[in-house]
């Protein structure tokens, strides 16, 4: 009994993140132009510490400076350095303002802006380059002439025009060579309501309806995504930012938070962007984690007070304060690594006389991608020490490890995240609780609870029992139709879980859902003598190509 009856043969190597101390050099790709970035894997500034290279992630921030350090520059730099990325930096104008206005502005002449994208850009690997203020048609002209002699991997554009005081920032004439050269070599603009409506022409925009059509429009200009923040849309109790990826919309809506504190959201938010994707986090999951970034920031800073003025900066480093600072890990969710998803039970470790480690290394070595430790019957101290042996194993292979049901473990044992149920901690206590990058996946049975989960600030759902199971006692089987119900009422990601095993994989996966990630299973891999066995059986059923497709 126990793992011993296989031989383990190293794992495959797990490429789903960006900071992968062991893989991290051959995760490394040429670059790519400056359009068409997806996933970003290479990561830079290297760091040798004995025989291990890190990697650290590098966005340029291309921007103004603000004397008061709430916006431009100043706030680039501490959004990166919070999302734990380098910032490099090129700066287009020097401005004279504080919580009251802009006082001055000094444009940098152009040659200058291209002497320091030179330098920066032929030195150093820059991941993605972030603009911000823009002041003169020269220095948009030398930014994309830079762009393409050294090509990046990702360009985020936030078309600063007016100050958060109503502030011209940059003149309209400015728009012409925006809409020409700048928007169409961009990944994401991140226009807001004024913004947008310059970039269309005056447009009016009062509704969610008006930002949805807009957003269409504004990419048709040529950016890959585009994501139009709605904060000066007339009060209601929700902020609405429309996201449009060229194909899906998504209306991203948060809470307002009252405060006054708002100085520098809209760099920040392009800076968190783009430091997610020089991570290698995909476009919505960068949106995602950079708008409750900024949400979390404003809730921590709502009372602080800096200047006299009616709009204050906030503090970009709260978790300096709140978090321990031995985290190591830096990555973003993707959805990918739901594909092989490893659900443990203490009940079926001990049958087969195997210990949570043991059990957990033979699911990674057969090519888990996720793992969860759902320990319904042990003691919070063992589960504790369990959880972070795991975390240890799970780590060196690139793959993340969630916690089921106790959010405490988690914040304990500092875990990739948790995974919920509909009569657990709510998912959005869990978010407050967790912060925006850990993963939280939550259990849905209905269109209902998958939109709730959507809202609440999930990153999947979990969703079955798909087929009748003895793991979960009185479980509601939904079967195919019920996972295709969620699947389609779903904006996020779905592991499918109940009863799945090698015989019935297939049939999950040629639903052909295009949400559906993976599967999640239990006792097909763990109720079994050989764990690394069953979960190769299981990646090979999963790999398998649908009948008819080549
Ligand atoms: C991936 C995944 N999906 C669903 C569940 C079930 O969670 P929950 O409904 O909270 O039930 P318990 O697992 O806590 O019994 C899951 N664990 N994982
Ligand atoms: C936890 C859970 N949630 C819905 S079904 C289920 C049990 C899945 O276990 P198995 O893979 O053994 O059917
Ligand atoms: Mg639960």
């Amino acid at each position: 009994m126990g793992t011993s009856c296989c031989h383990s043969s190293p794992a495959l190597p797990h490429s789903f993140f960006a900071l992968n101390l062991k893989n991290c050099l051959s995760l490394s790709s040429p670059k790519a132009s400056t359009r068409g970035v997806h996933q970003i894997r290479a990561l830079n500034v290297k760091v040798m510490q004995e025989d291990m290279v890190m990697n650290i992630p590098h966005v340029l921030s291309v921007a103004g400076s603000d004397s008061g350090a709430g916006a431009g520059i100043q706030a680039d730099l501490k959004a990166c350095a919070s999302r734990g990325v380098y910032c490099s930096t090129v700066i287009t104008a020097v401005t004279a303002q504080n919580t009251a206005g802009v006082q001055g502005v000094h444009t940098v002449p152009e040659e200058f802006v291209a002497k320091q994208l030179k330098s920066v850009l032929s030195d150093m690997d820059v991941d993605v380059v972030k603009t911000g203020m823009l002041p003169s048609i020269n220095i948009v002209k030398v930014l994309c002439q830079s762009l393409k002699q050294f090509p990046v991997r990702a360009l985020v554009v936030d078309p600063v025009m007016v100050s958060t005081s109503g502030d011209v920032l940059a003149g309209p004439s400015i728009l012409d060579i925006f809409r020409e050269q700048l928007l169409p070599m961009a990944d994401i603009v991140t226009p807001n309501l004024k913004e947008a409506s310059a970039l269309l022409g005056g447009l009016q925009l009062k509704t969610v309806d008006d930002m949805c059509s807009a957003v269409k429009s504004i990419h048709d200009i040529g950016p890959r995504n585009v994501l139009l923040k709605g904060g000066d849309l007339p009060a209601s109790l929700d902020a609405v930012d429309v996201f449009f990826d060229g194909e899906n919309i998504f209306e991203l809506c948060f809470p307002r938070i009252k405060t006054q504190n708002t100085h520098g959201t809209g760099c920040t938010l392009a800076s968190c962007i783009a430091a997610e994707l020089a991570k290698g986090s995909p476009m919505l999951s960068a949106v995602k984690v950079a708008k409750r970034y900024v949400q979390t920031a404003l809730d921590y800073s709502k009372d602080i007070v800096i200047g006299n003025g009616i709009q204050g900066p906030f503090d970009h480093l709260f978790k300096l304060k709140s978090i321990a600072l031995n985290s190591f890990r830096q990555w973003a969710f993707d959805p990918s690594v739901l594909f092989l998803y490893a659900v443990t039970d203490s009940g079926m470790n001990k049958r087969w006389g195997r210990s949570i480690t043991d059990a957990v290394e033979a699911a990674i070595q057969g090519g888990a991608t996720i793992v969860q430790l759902r320990e319904k019957d042990i003691e919070t101290g063992e589960f504790l020490e369990a959880a972070k042996a795991c975390l240890k194993i799970c780590h060196l292979h690139g793959v993340p490890v969630l916690i089921n049901d106790r959010v405490d473990v988690a914040l304990a044992c500092d875990a990739d995240g948790v995974h919920v149920g509909q009569s657990d901690m709510p998912a959005r206590m869990a978010r407050t609780l967790l912060g925006p990058e850990k993963i939280i996946g939550v259990s849905c049975k209905t269109p209902e609870q998958a939109r709730q989960a959507w809202i609440d600030g999930a990153d999947y759902i979990g969703c079955g029992g798909v087929y009748p199971t003895n793991t979960k006692a009185n479980n509601r089987t939904i079967g195919l139709e019920g996972l295709k119900t969620v699947c389609l009422a779903s904006k996020l990601p779905v592991v499918a879980i109940g009863g799945i095993g090698v015989s019935n994989a297939r049939s999950v996966m040629e639903l052909d859902l295009p949400n559906v990630k993976g599967v999640a299973v239990v006792s097909a891999l763990f109720n079994r003598e050989c764990v690394l066995a069953e979960t190769r059986k299981l990646r090979t059923v999963l790999r398998e190509k649908p009948a008819g497709r080549k």
